[in-house]
């Protein structure tokens, strides 16, 4: 009997143990399927396990697709071929027949009225007209035409080439071939020259900064630019073009900025570097407008904190005529204006006014744009020019 109630005892312990083996077990993996959506949440910002939980279902799929479609490493741009343009020596020769096209009218029509069978009053005062028509103005053309008068009148014959000899000593004369026309690229002692570019808008002056720059390394000077148009993100953009082609460095701010830092910038850093030139593109301006002249002359006055300015080239437009004359007067006041650029001659039959803005301004003509492209930027030659004007052929 006792052994029964024993053996009885036994197995209903066993059935309890079996019993609560199998409530425990699937407890348990309730509890892991409770977990799952725990881990599948969208990853936190310390998401390194949902990341590592992620990973094994994505790794496959990403693996399989971003293998073959590696992207390719991107060939490095090709660094800008370095230009090396000409010498400035001979360039007034190489374009003479743009200049000698481009006067051609104001050329022959004087030697056509001064060959005339009849040299009466009527013919001089043609002849005058001629002049001030091609900007030559009022005070140099009587004289021009009275040199002329007297001396035709002394030598009594007139043969076309002396004709010729004649128009071409007045001219040379009013020119003044002996005016210094040297642009001061290299400074005294070891500091770099400082060249600063002015004028009105749209004469043409990042053009000129950018084509000096490539006259300066032609004949195998370094230059720094800097780009003091900062109302115009385009025009140190443009400077900045200009550099690249040459190896120039090129100083620039964002648009807007002071353009008396960029322009005392460029200049220690053409100090820096040792550079030959430093020349500095300035915004357009109208000469009427005071507050704008005033932040140009502010512009000169802070550069000079860092090194003396040796140029400052006014660019005007040779099409523009007169008007070109009203905005050099106002441009010597502000800034002390050293040398003229005459651009775009190539334009324009009104070559005069090379004589007329020099008698104005008592500043030299020192160099003529004759095009639009790289080089078209040349020293001014008298001679050359008073030759092309009076080509016949
Ligand atoms: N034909 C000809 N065009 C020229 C000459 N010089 C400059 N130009 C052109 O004149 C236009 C104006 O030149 P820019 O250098 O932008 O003038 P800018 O004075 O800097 O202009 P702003 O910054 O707006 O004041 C450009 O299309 C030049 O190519 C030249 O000698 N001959």
């Amino acid at each position: 009997m006792d052994y029964t109630i024993v053996v009885i005892a036994i197995a209903i312990v066993a059935l309890v143990a079996v019993g609560g083996a199998l409530l425990i077990v699937p407890r348990r993996r309730v509890g892991k399927a409770e977990q799952k959506p725990e881990l599948d949440q969208p990853e936190g910002r310390s998401g390194a396990g949902a990341t590592a939980v992620l990973e094994p279902e994505e790794t496959e799929g990403a693996t399989a697709v971003a293998e073959p479609e590696a992207p390719p490493v991107p060939a490095p741009p090709p660094a800008p071929e370095i230009e090396l343009p000409p010498p400035s020596a001979g360039r007034m020769v190489r374009l003479r027949a743009r200049l000698a096209k481009s006067q051609n009218v104001f050329g022959r029509g004087l030697l056509n009225l001064l060959a005339s069978d009849k040299l009466d009053e009527d013919t001089w005062e043609e002849i005058e007209d001629t002049l001030i028509t091609a900007d030559v103005g009022v005070t140099s053309a009587t004289q021009i035409t009275e040199g002329l008068r007297t001396r035709v009148r002394v030598l009594g014959t007139r043969s076309v080439d002396e004709v010729r000899a004649l128009l071409r000593e007045e001219l040379l004369a009013h020119i003044n071939p002996k005016l210094d026309r040297t642009v001061r690229t290299k400074g005294p002692g070891e500091r770099p020259a400082v060249i600063m570019v002015v004028g009105v808008n749209g004469v043409g002056k990042t053009t000129t900064a950018g084509k000096l720059a490539r006259v300066v390394i032609g004949d195998g000077g370094s230059v720094v630019l800097g780009a003091a148009d900062t109302f115009r993100a385009a025009a140190a953009d443009q400077l900045q073009t200009w550099g690249e082609r040459v190896g120039a460095t090129v100083v620039r701010k964002h648009e807007g900025a002071d353009p008396a830092s960029v322009a005392f910038d460029a200049v220690s850093q053409g100090i820096e570097q040792g550079a030959d030139t430093v020349i500095i593109d300035t915004a357009g301006r109208l000469h009427t407008k005071t507050g704008l002249m005033d932040e140009l002359g502010k512009v000169k006055r802070v550069v000079e904190k860092k090194a003396q300015v040796d140029e400052v080239l006014l660019v005007l437009d040779a099409t523009t005529g007169q008007n070109g004359l009203r905005q050099a007067r106002v441009f010597a006041e502000v800034v002390n204006v050293t040398g003229i650029v005459l651009t775009k001659m190539d334009g324009t039959a009104k070559g005069g006014i090379i004589i007329q803005v020099q008698r104005e301004l008592g500043v030299p003509v020192k160099l003529v744009g004759l095009g639009e492209g790289p080089d078209d930027l040349a020293p001014f030659d008298p001679e050359t020019f008073v030759d092309a004007i009076l080509e016949t052929s």
